[in-house]
Protein backbone atom coordinates (compact mmCIF):
# COMPACT_ATOMS: atom_id res chain seq x y z
CA UNK A 1 0.00 0.00 0.00
CA UNK A 2 1.43 3.42 -0.83
CA UNK A 3 2.49 5.90 1.99
CA UNK A 4 -0.22 7.95 3.38
CA UNK A 5 0.11 11.30 6.05
CA UNK A 6 -2.10 10.52 9.05
CA UNK A 7 -2.34 13.63 10.36
CA UNK A 8 -5.26 15.24 7.43
CA UNK A 9 -8.25 13.85 9.29
CA UNK A 10 -10.34 12.99 12.70
CA UNK A 11 -8.14 10.37 14.93
CA UNK A 12 -10.21 8.38 17.11
CA UNK A 13 -8.05 6.55 19.68
CA UNK A 14 -9.61 4.12 22.24
CA UNK A 15 -7.40 3.20 25.40
CA UNK A 16 -6.68 6.78 25.13
CA UNK A 17 -6.86 8.32 28.42
CA UNK A 18 -3.07 6.53 28.89
CA UNK A 19 -0.57 4.25 27.67
CA UNK A 20 0.33 3.95 24.32
CA UNK A 21 -3.24 5.17 23.27
CA UNK A 22 -2.55 8.60 24.79
CA UNK A 23 0.99 8.47 23.35
CA UNK A 24 -0.42 8.39 20.14
CA UNK A 25 -3.20 11.03 20.81
CA UNK A 26 -0.31 13.09 21.52
CA UNK A 27 1.28 12.50 18.37
CA UNK A 28 -1.42 12.86 15.96
CA UNK A 29 -2.66 15.81 17.82
CA UNK A 30 1.01 17.12 17.50
CA UNK A 31 0.99 16.59 13.76
CA UNK A 32 -2.35 18.92 13.56
CA UNK A 33 -5.14 15.68 13.60
CA UNK A 34 -8.12 16.50 15.80
CA UNK A 35 -8.60 14.25 18.28
CA UNK A 36 -11.15 11.99 20.01
CA UNK A 37 -9.63 10.17 23.37
CA UNK A 38 -12.06 7.41 24.06
CA UNK A 39 -11.81 5.49 27.71
CA UNK A 40 -14.22 4.12 30.37
CA UNK A 41 -13.07 6.62 33.17
CA UNK A 42 -14.43 10.19 32.55
CA UNK A 43 -12.01 11.92 35.15
CA UNK A 44 -8.94 9.89 33.83
CA UNK A 45 -10.58 10.97 29.92
CA UNK A 46 -10.61 14.41 31.11
CA UNK A 47 -6.98 14.67 32.73
CA UNK A 48 -5.66 12.72 29.74
CA UNK A 49 -6.96 15.84 27.07
CA UNK A 50 -5.22 18.02 29.30
CA UNK A 51 -2.27 16.22 28.53
CA UNK A 52 -2.65 16.31 24.84
CA UNK A 53 -3.83 20.00 24.98
CA UNK A 54 -0.60 20.81 26.42
CA UNK A 55 1.43 18.70 24.39
CA UNK A 56 -0.25 20.40 21.08
CA UNK A 57 -1.60 24.01 22.05
CA UNK A 58 -4.25 24.70 19.87
CA UNK A 59 -5.72 21.43 18.92
CA UNK A 60 -9.05 19.95 19.15
CA UNK A 61 -9.12 17.38 21.39
CA UNK A 62 -12.79 15.69 22.69
CA UNK A 63 -13.53 12.66 25.22
CA UNK A 64 -15.31 10.10 24.70
CA UNK A 65 -16.43 7.70 27.87
CA UNK A 66 -16.93 4.35 25.93
CA UNK A 67 -16.67 0.69 27.13
CA UNK A 68 -15.15 -0.91 23.80
CA UNK A 69 -17.11 -4.39 25.23
CA UNK A 70 -20.92 -2.48 24.23
CA UNK A 71 -21.16 -2.79 21.09
CA UNK A 72 -23.98 0.07 20.56
CA UNK A 73 -22.41 2.27 22.63
CA UNK A 74 -19.21 2.01 20.02
CA UNK A 75 -21.08 2.79 17.51
CA UNK A 76 -22.62 6.12 19.08
CA UNK A 77 -19.81 7.36 20.36
CA UNK A 78 -17.95 7.36 16.84
CA UNK A 79 -21.05 8.74 14.99
CA UNK A 80 -20.88 11.30 17.91
CA UNK A 81 -17.38 11.66 17.45
CA UNK A 82 -17.85 12.25 13.46
CA UNK A 83 -20.79 14.43 14.10
CA UNK A 84 -18.03 16.78 15.66
CA UNK A 85 -15.17 16.20 14.26
CA UNK A 86 -15.87 14.60 10.82
CA UNK A 87 -15.28 11.37 9.76
CA UNK A 88 -12.61 9.36 11.10
CA UNK A 89 -9.96 8.93 9.47
CA UNK A 90 -7.56 7.40 11.74
CA UNK A 91 -8.30 4.79 14.14
CA UNK A 92 -6.18 3.76 16.79
CA UNK A 93 -7.17 0.50 19.07
CA UNK A 94 -5.32 0.52 22.49
CA UNK A 95 -8.15 -0.18 24.77
CA UNK A 96 -7.13 -3.52 26.16
CA UNK A 97 -6.74 -5.73 29.34
CA UNK A 98 -4.50 -8.08 30.81
CA UNK A 99 -4.40 -10.64 33.75
CA UNK A 100 -1.01 -13.00 34.09
CA UNK A 101 -2.00 -16.16 35.20
CA UNK A 102 -1.37 -19.86 34.43
CA UNK A 103 -3.66 -21.53 33.03
CA UNK A 104 -5.39 -23.61 35.78
CA UNK A 105 -5.29 -20.87 38.30
CA UNK A 106 -7.24 -18.33 35.95
CA UNK A 107 -10.96 -17.71 36.95
CA UNK A 108 -12.48 -19.44 33.86
CA UNK A 109 -14.37 -16.09 33.19
CA UNK A 110 -11.44 -13.94 32.65
CA UNK A 111 -10.63 -15.87 29.81
CA UNK A 112 -14.14 -14.56 28.13
CA UNK A 113 -13.81 -11.08 30.08
CA UNK A 114 -10.51 -11.01 28.56
CA UNK A 115 -11.41 -11.59 24.59
CA UNK A 116 -14.62 -9.26 24.96
CA UNK A 117 -12.24 -6.33 26.14
CA UNK A 118 -9.25 -7.40 23.72
CA UNK A 119 -11.08 -8.71 21.06
CA UNK A 120 -14.50 -7.74 20.43
CA UNK A 121 -13.74 -4.07 21.46
CA UNK A 122 -11.34 -3.39 18.39
CA UNK A 123 -14.17 -5.90 16.78
CA UNK A 124 -16.75 -3.29 18.04
CA UNK A 125 -15.04 0.41 17.01
CA UNK A 126 -13.50 -1.19 13.68
CA UNK A 127 -17.28 -2.33 12.24
CA UNK A 128 -18.34 0.90 12.05
CA UNK A 129 -15.31 2.97 11.27
CA UNK A 130 -14.20 0.62 8.64
CA UNK A 131 -17.49 0.94 7.14
CA UNK A 132 -17.22 5.22 6.89
CA UNK A 133 -13.67 4.68 5.41
CA UNK A 134 -13.83 2.01 3.19
CA UNK A 135 -17.25 3.98 1.46
CA UNK A 136 -15.24 7.33 1.53
CA UNK A 137 -11.87 5.20 0.09
CA UNK A 138 -9.85 6.65 2.73
CA UNK A 139 -8.37 6.18 6.37
CA UNK A 140 -6.47 3.84 8.68
CA UNK A 141 -6.74 1.79 11.06
CA UNK A 142 -4.28 0.49 13.86
CA UNK A 143 -4.33 -2.27 16.35
CA UNK A 144 -2.13 -2.50 19.59
CA UNK A 145 -1.22 -6.86 19.16
CA UNK A 146 1.44 -7.73 21.17
CA UNK A 147 4.65 -10.11 21.11
CA UNK A 148 2.28 -12.58 23.37
CA UNK A 149 0.34 -12.96 19.87
CA UNK A 150 3.30 -13.99 17.93
CA UNK A 151 4.36 -17.23 20.04
CA UNK A 152 2.81 -19.03 22.79
CA UNK A 153 4.03 -17.42 26.50
CA UNK A 154 3.12 -19.00 29.45
CA UNK A 155 1.52 -17.08 31.70
CA UNK A 156 -1.02 -15.36 29.94
CA UNK A 157 -3.09 -18.29 29.08
CA UNK A 158 -5.99 -15.80 28.93
CA UNK A 159 -4.25 -12.99 27.66
CA UNK A 160 -2.10 -14.22 24.62
CA UNK A 161 -4.52 -16.38 22.70
CA UNK A 162 -6.65 -12.38 22.56
CA UNK A 163 -3.50 -11.06 20.72
CA UNK A 164 -3.68 -13.79 18.16
CA UNK A 165 -7.38 -13.29 17.53
CA UNK A 166 -6.55 -10.08 17.03
CA UNK A 167 -3.55 -10.92 14.86
CA UNK A 168 -6.01 -12.71 12.42
CA UNK A 169 -8.31 -10.09 12.70
CA UNK A 170 -6.01 -7.55 11.45
CA UNK A 171 -4.61 -9.49 8.46
CA UNK A 172 -8.21 -10.39 7.14
CA UNK A 173 -9.49 -6.88 7.34
CA UNK A 174 -6.08 -5.73 5.67
CA UNK A 175 -6.70 -7.85 2.77
CA UNK A 176 -10.73 -7.18 2.58
CA UNK A 177 -9.87 -3.33 2.79
CA UNK A 178 -7.22 -3.16 0.43
CA UNK A 179 -9.25 -2.89 -2.56
CA UNK A 180 -10.72 0.46 -0.83
CA UNK A 181 -7.69 2.23 -0.07
CA UNK A 182 -8.05 1.78 3.28
CA UNK A 183 -4.63 0.36 5.71
CA UNK A 184 -4.74 -1.74 8.52
CA UNK A 185 -2.17 -2.22 10.75
CA UNK A 186 -0.83 -4.25 13.57
CA UNK A 187 1.56 -3.50 16.28
CA UNK A 188 3.35 -5.82 18.56
CA UNK A 189 4.91 -4.40 21.34
CA UNK A 190 7.07 -6.05 24.02
CA UNK A 191 6.23 -5.28 27.96
CA UNK A 192 5.79 -1.28 27.64
CA UNK A 193 6.12 0.82 29.80
CA UNK A 194 2.56 2.21 31.11
CA UNK A 195 0.51 1.45 34.32
CA UNK A 196 -0.93 -1.22 32.93
CA UNK A 197 2.23 -3.29 33.13
CA UNK A 198 3.11 -1.92 36.62
CA UNK A 199 -0.48 -3.48 37.89
CA UNK A 200 0.47 -6.65 35.72
CA UNK A 201 4.32 -7.02 36.98
CA UNK A 202 3.43 -8.39 40.42
CA UNK A 203 0.89 -11.34 39.28
CA UNK A 204 3.53 -12.36 36.61
CA UNK A 205 4.79 -16.15 37.35
CA UNK A 206 8.13 -16.40 37.20
CA UNK A 207 8.58 -17.82 33.53
CA UNK A 208 6.37 -15.18 31.84
CA UNK A 209 8.65 -12.92 33.92
CA UNK A 210 11.81 -14.77 32.38
CA UNK A 211 10.02 -14.48 28.87
CA UNK A 212 9.13 -11.56 28.66
CA UNK A 213 12.16 -10.15 30.37
CA UNK A 214 14.03 -11.11 27.15
CA UNK A 215 12.82 -8.14 25.55
CA UNK A 216 13.85 -4.52 26.83
CA UNK A 217 10.99 -2.78 28.13
CA UNK A 218 9.96 -0.02 25.74
CA UNK A 219 8.08 3.19 26.00
CA UNK A 220 4.65 4.30 25.54
CA UNK A 221 6.10 7.00 23.11
CA UNK A 222 8.07 4.28 21.26
CA UNK A 223 5.61 1.91 20.71
CA UNK A 224 3.17 5.06 19.42
CA UNK A 225 5.67 5.79 16.94
CA UNK A 226 6.20 2.72 15.74
CA UNK A 227 2.91 1.47 15.02
CA UNK A 228 1.60 5.58 13.58
CA UNK A 229 5.04 5.10 11.08
CA UNK A 230 3.99 1.67 10.13
CA UNK A 231 0.22 2.93 9.32
CA UNK A 232 2.00 5.88 6.81
CA UNK A 233 4.13 3.70 5.28
CA UNK A 234 0.88 1.01 4.53
CA UNK A 235 2.63 -2.09 6.61
CA UNK A 236 0.70 -5.54 7.70
CA UNK A 237 2.85 -5.57 11.44
CA UNK A 238 5.33 -3.58 13.25
CA UNK A 239 7.73 -5.13 15.33
CA UNK A 240 8.39 -2.63 18.07
CA UNK A 241 12.30 -3.14 18.98
CA UNK A 242 14.82 -5.39 18.00
CA UNK A 243 14.04 -8.90 20.27
CA UNK A 244 10.31 -8.42 18.61
CA UNK A 245 11.90 -7.82 15.31
CA UNK A 246 13.81 -10.86 15.26
CA UNK A 247 10.77 -12.79 16.40
CA UNK A 248 8.30 -11.52 13.75
CA UNK A 249 10.72 -12.12 10.73
CA UNK A 250 11.85 -15.28 12.28
CA UNK A 251 9.15 -16.60 13.95
CA UNK A 252 9.34 -19.62 12.26
CA UNK A 253 12.78 -20.70 12.88
CA UNK A 254 12.91 -19.11 16.36
CA UNK A 255 9.99 -20.79 17.35
CA UNK A 256 11.59 -24.53 18.19
CA UNK A 257 14.27 -22.97 20.04
CA UNK A 258 12.03 -20.74 22.00
CA UNK A 259 9.64 -23.08 22.87
CA UNK A 260 12.62 -25.31 24.66
CA UNK A 261 13.72 -22.55 26.69
CA UNK A 262 9.90 -21.78 27.56
CA UNK A 263 8.88 -24.73 29.16
CA UNK A 264 12.70 -24.91 30.22
CA UNK A 265 11.87 -21.84 32.27
CA UNK A 266 8.48 -23.28 32.98
CA UNK A 267 9.80 -26.47 34.29
CA UNK A 268 12.55 -24.74 36.72
CA UNK A 269 9.89 -21.95 38.08
CA UNK A 270 7.48 -25.25 38.97
CA UNK A 271 10.47 -26.70 40.59
CA UNK A 272 11.58 -23.56 42.77
CA UNK A 273 7.69 -23.54 43.93
CA UNK A 274 7.58 -26.95 44.90
CA UNK A 275 10.85 -26.66 46.83
CA UNK A 276 9.62 -23.69 48.94
CA UNK A 277 6.09 -25.79 49.22
CA UNK A 278 5.68 -27.51 52.79
CA UNK A 279 5.91 -31.43 52.43
CA UNK A 280 2.55 -32.80 51.67
CA UNK A 281 0.79 -34.52 54.59
C1 LIG B 1 16.74 -13.42 19.17
C2 LIG B 1 15.29 -13.34 19.43
C3 LIG B 1 14.93 -13.36 20.85
C4 LIG B 1 13.47 -13.31 20.99
C5 LIG B 1 13.06 -13.12 22.38
C6 LIG B 1 11.62 -12.89 22.35
C7 LIG B 1 11.00 -12.79 23.62
C8 LIG B 1 9.51 -12.84 23.45
C9 LIG B 1 8.92 -11.94 24.29
C10 LIG B 1 7.42 -11.99 24.28
C11 LIG B 1 7.02 -10.93 25.15
C12 LIG B 1 5.58 -10.77 25.32
C13 LIG B 1 5.33 -9.49 26.02
C14 LIG B 1 3.91 -9.08 26.04
C15 LIG B 1 3.78 -7.77 26.66
C16 LIG B 1 2.42 -7.13 26.77
O1 LIG B 1 1.54 -7.41 25.77
C17 LIG B 1 1.86 -7.23 28.13
N1 LIG B 1 2.77 -6.75 29.13
C18 LIG B 1 0.50 -6.59 28.30
O2 LIG B 1 0.36 -5.81 29.39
Amino acid sequence: MSPRRLTDGHAFVSGGSSGIGLAAAELLARRGAPVTLAARDPARLSAAAERVRRAAPGARVRVAPLDVTDAEAAARALREAEGEFGPVETLILSAGATLPGRFEALPPEAFRALMEVNYFGALNLLRPALAGMRARRRGAAGLVGSGAGLVGVPGYAAYGPTKFALRGLAETLRAECAPFGVGVTICHPPDTDTPQLAAERPLKPPELAALSGAARVRSAEEVARALLRGMARGRAEVFVGAELAALGRLGDALRPALRLWTARAARRARRAEQGRRPPPG
